[in-house]
This record gives C-alpha cells, structure tokens and sequence, in this order.
C-alpha cells in the first residue's frame, strides 16, 4: 500500500467502493404505448442511483474521521457498508474489527427506568452482567443522570434519552465508532463531555467515524475529515482547510450558484492526492 503502512496502524481500508441502488421507476412521460404500460405495470423500468463511486481510502488507529457533504452525497450509504448493513456493489472494506454504529434510533424501552435501559441495553449489545456491572456507574455519569436514573424513561426530555442512548452504545468500547448525527443532540455540556469520551476513545487507538452536518461539531471533534459529493471523494485532510472550502461550495449551492461550485469541486478533485490501496502478497 503505498504511503501507508496497513501491518501498524490502518483500521479500515475503503478500497474502491461503488454502490448502485436500484430504484424502480414510473415513466410518465411519452406516450402510453402498451408496451409501456406493461412494463409500468410489471414494474420493469428501474433507475440506477449512483450512491458512491469507486470511494477508496485509509483510516487509521487513533483518527477521529469526520464525513460531510451535501444531502444526498453518500455518507450514510458509506456508514451502512462500514458497519455490514449493506453490500456495496463493487469495491471491497476491510476493517480489524467490525465497526459498530452508534444511531439515534437504537431501542430505549419508554416504561423502564434508565437503570433497567442500561441493563438491556448492555445485554442486547453482547455483554454479560458481570462486564456491564463495572461500567454502571461510568454510563449513568457519562449520560450524567445520576439523579434520575431510577426513574422511567419516559419522564426523560429527549436530550436526556439521547444522553443516555449515548452512553450505553459507548459503553462497549467499541474499536471502531461510527456516529451519525447524534451529537447534534445534548446540551453544551454533555458535548463537551462527550468529546472528551471521544478522545478517551481515540486514546485506547479505536477510530471514530463521525457524519455531521455541523461543521462547528466536526471541527470540535475531528482529526481528518473526508468531504464527500455525489459519491466522490472531494477533499480528505485538516479539518479546518475542508470545512472552509465546504462551507463556501455549500454556501454557494445554497444561493442556487451553479458554475462557481462545479468548478471549486472539480479544481479540489484534481488536487486530491489518490490513495491507491496494494496488497502484497
Ligand atoms: N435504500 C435506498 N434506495 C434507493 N436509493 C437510495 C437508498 N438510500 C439512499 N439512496 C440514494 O443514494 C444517494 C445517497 O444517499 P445517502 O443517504 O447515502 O446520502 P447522505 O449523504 O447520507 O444524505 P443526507 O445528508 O441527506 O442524510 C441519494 O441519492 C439517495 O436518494
């Protein structure tokens, strides 16, 4: 592998990851020819959806990876390969563990108290009593609900069950960490405490993938960041340097500029540096 060296450091490698959904499709336009009609009706007409194309790169132990780019971009359809949810179409990911993704949407049950969350949560996610007993204390803290955690759930505010979903999904220490989005929930202090969890995290040399749109939160947390378009890597580096010019490139897309943007995105792919993934044997 060139540049990189995969026996010490790499925790996962992208290597040239395409992914092509299959939407099916009606064809309004034309005329209802019967050939036409049989084909909507038997739903033939499929439209491919380039999601990503041909993405390869390295991430490495103790990075804190951010993801950005615009809806639509990629990056969710990227995080759900990493984590084995989906094939991707062609390309290849190979990680030292399986990374674990951390939702917004992981199951809280509404009638138990936090305690009994953290009990479930923990055993649904693999651990036995006697792991999860040592960590009780260190997830109530995290989630810093030390004064309601015998309550139920449902007494919580939504921030408190992020707080708490947070927490346990943490809790197992995972080497490779992938978080969509669920830092945009929590107060201005369980994110400071949360990225102080992050950074224990890069610590133990795991590696954190995080998806935001809030490119105050990804420069906060992020070592690197990869700015995704349309399926194609655009920029990969310091994330101050990519979240300025994604910042300008969004802001521009946003004013319903359309030539300045393509030519700022088509300048910072030809500067990107290729990674070129070699196996040896
Ligand atoms: N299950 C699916 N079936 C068909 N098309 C899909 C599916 N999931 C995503 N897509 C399409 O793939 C492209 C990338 O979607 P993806 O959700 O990965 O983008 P994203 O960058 O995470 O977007 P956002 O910032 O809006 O969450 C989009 O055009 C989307 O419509």
């Amino acid at each position: 592998m060139t540049g990189e060296n995969l026996e010490k450091d790499v925790a996962v490698v992208v290597d040239h990851v395409s992914m092509t959904y299959k939407v099916r499709a009606k064809d309004d336009e034309g005329k209802r020819t019967l050939r036409r009609r049989v084909r909507d009706f038997i739903g033939t007409t499929t439209v491919d959806v380039h999601a990503l194309k041909e993405l390869t790169f390295v991430a490495h132990r103790g990075e804190s990876v951010g993801v950005i780019g615009t809806n639509g971009s990629g990056k969710s359809t990227l995080m759900k390969i990493l984590t084995g949810q989906i094939n991707p179409t062609s390309g290849n990911v190979h990680a030292t563990s399986t990374p674990v993704m951390l939702g917004v949407n992981a199951a809280l049950q509404p009638q138990i108290s936090g305690d009994d969350n953290i009990t479930l949560g923990c055993l649904a996610m693999g651990m036995t009593r006697r792991q999860l007993e040592p960590k009780r204390e260190s997830i109530i803290a995290l989630a810093g609900l030390q004064d309601s955690i015998h309550l139920p759930l449902k007494s919580y505010s939504s921030g408190m069950s992020a707080r708490l979903q947070f927490a346990i999904a943490t809790s197992i220490d995972p080497d490779i960490l992938i978080i969509d989005e669920a830092l945009n929930t929590g107060d201005a202090q369980f994110r400071e405490k949360t990225r102080q969890h992050l950074d224990s995290l890069r610590g133990q040399a795991g590696c954190v993938f995080l998806v935001s749109h809030s490119l105050g939160t990804i420069r906060e947390m992020c070592s690197r960041v990869l700015w995704i378009e349309r399926g194609v890597l655009i920029m990969d580096g310091d994330p101050e340097e990519v979240t300025e010019q994604y910042d300008s490139y969004a802001g521009q897309m946003g004013r319903g500029r359309v030539k300045a943007p393509r030519k700022q995105r088509n300048a910072l792919m030809e500067q990107l540096v290729k990674t070129e993934v070699v196996w040896s044997p």
